[in-house]
């Protein structure tokens, strides 16, 4: 019986998890499931491989006590493990800071660390440390890693590092930092497999889910991407403005008369799609909907998405292709369809049927630019960095 890894992912919108193999040779995924407590009845679905279901529950009597469903996820692993032996649990972490760019064993002092930067991610920090905590007070023995949503973007230099502030904050480590990367370095390595002759050309990758940002893809490494210092920079996102004038902040706050908490919450929780539409943060509803404001909140999407591509392109002086990737640029066919059509000038075209069937080339015949589809697995990134940390070190 060999080795596993409890793979915790906790994005801005669900937390999944997997459970994997890590030995003797590559992490073999056992099962992964989801962890809706989001929903009025928090619940837990558990599935194999395959998709099959193995296991759901449902609290029906409310909210579960503080260390929420891991308890349930825990007992049920125990059981399905059947002996086998638990190695580890391989969390997603969105913000390393200055300190973190490789993953670590969460030992000592790193968890006060960690917190330590939620300002910088006020989001998803603590949404990625609960698991952390739940898991110390639970099985305190146990291994746990953070892996860091930051790490592959931290060899990015100036000036897409840089911004336009005096020297002494960009000392004090304000600079770009991006995020998504457990989920770039996952399509970059499918990118090589799959598209081998594509992978060392200009490629920009879009990562279009609740939260959204590009990559631009030098040799399969990351040259720029969208977000910043924080998460709420570039693309316009479910609830996050992205990209906006940073004297709309000042002005709110001077004669809206707004607290900085009001502005927080307002860019992060208020922006995005759900502001501008009124309607929903979620694109199946926006694209389902007649509302003319839902459409519009739908056209800045796909402006801003086409617009940041021609960003990258300049970081890489040209492009080569395209690859969609998130829980809208994997499933939304016709926002693929949006953001090519501006991007026609850039030597962009799809094939429309390919594009609707949601196949893995949808480039046009002759399309000087090649586009992707490659669905997103950012366990698996995780599973790997815990794999190697456990047998190699690091
Ligand atoms: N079939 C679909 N058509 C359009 N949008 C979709 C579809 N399926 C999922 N989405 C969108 O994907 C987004 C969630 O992306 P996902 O990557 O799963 O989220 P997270 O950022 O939490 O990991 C939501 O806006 C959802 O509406
Ligand atoms: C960093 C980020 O935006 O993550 P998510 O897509 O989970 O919101
Ligand atoms: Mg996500």
């Amino acid at each position: 019986m060999s080795d596993s890894v409890l793979v915790l992912n906790a994005g801005s919108s669900s937390v999944k998890f997997g459970l994997f193999d890590i030995a003797p040779a590559e992490p073999k995924l056992r099962c992964r499931g989801l962890l809706d407590e989001q929903e009025k009845v928090p619940r837990i679905v558990v599935s194999d491989a395959s998709g099959k279901q193995l296991f759901e529950k449902r609290h029906a009597s409310g909210t579960p006590d503080d260390n929420g469903l891991l308890s349930d996820v825990f007992a049920w692993i125990e059981d399905y493990l059947a002996g086998g032996r638990l190695a580890a649990v391989g969390h997603r972490i969105v913000h390393g800071g200055r300190e973190f760019y490789g993953p670590v064993v969460i030992a000592g002092q790193t968890l006060a660390a960690l917190e330590a930067l939620t300002p910088l991610a006020p989001l998803h920090q603590q949404r990625c440390l609960a698991p952390v905590r739940a898991v110390q007070s639970l099985q305190p023995e146990l291994t746990q890693i953070a892996c860091f949503d930051t790490a592959f973007h931290h060899g990015l230099a100036p000036p897409v590092s840089r911004f336009a502030i005096p020297r002494q904050f960009e000392q004090r480590g304000i600079r770009r930092y991006g995020f998504h990367g457990l989920s770039f370095e996952y399509v970059a390595s499918r990118l090589a497999a799959i598209a081998p002759r594509w992978a060392d050309k200009r490629v920009v990758v879009a990562h279009l889910g609740n939260g959204a940002s590009l990559c631009a893809l030098r040799k399969g490494g990351s040259v720029d991407t969208t977000m910043g210092l924080t998460p709420l920079d570039g693309l316009v996102m479910g609830t996050r403005c992205g990209t906006i004038d940073p004297g709309v902040l000042l002005y709110l706050m001077q004669e809206e008369k707004m607290s900085v908490d009001d502005v927080q919450h307002l860019l992060y929780e208020g922006s995005g799609l759900l502001g501008v539409s009124g309607v929903s943060a979620d694109m199946r509803a926006l694209l389902a909907s007649h509302d003319p404001a839902a459409r519009e909140a739908v056209d800045l999407f796909t402006f801003r998405v086409a617009a940041e591509v021609a960003v990258m392109a300049n970081t890489l002086a040209g492009l080569d292709g395209l690859v969609f990737t998130g829980g809208i640029g994997e499933h939304a066919p016709e926002i693929r369809q949006r953001i090519c059509d501006r991007l026609s000038w850039l030597g962009v075209r799809i094939d429309a049927a390919a594009n609707a069937q949601g196949a893995q080339r949808i480039a046009a015949k002759g399309s000087p630019v090649n586009v992707l589809i490659i669905p997103t697995n950012e366990e698996v990134s995780i599973a790997l960095h815990c794999r190697s940390l456990l047998v190699t070190g690091h």
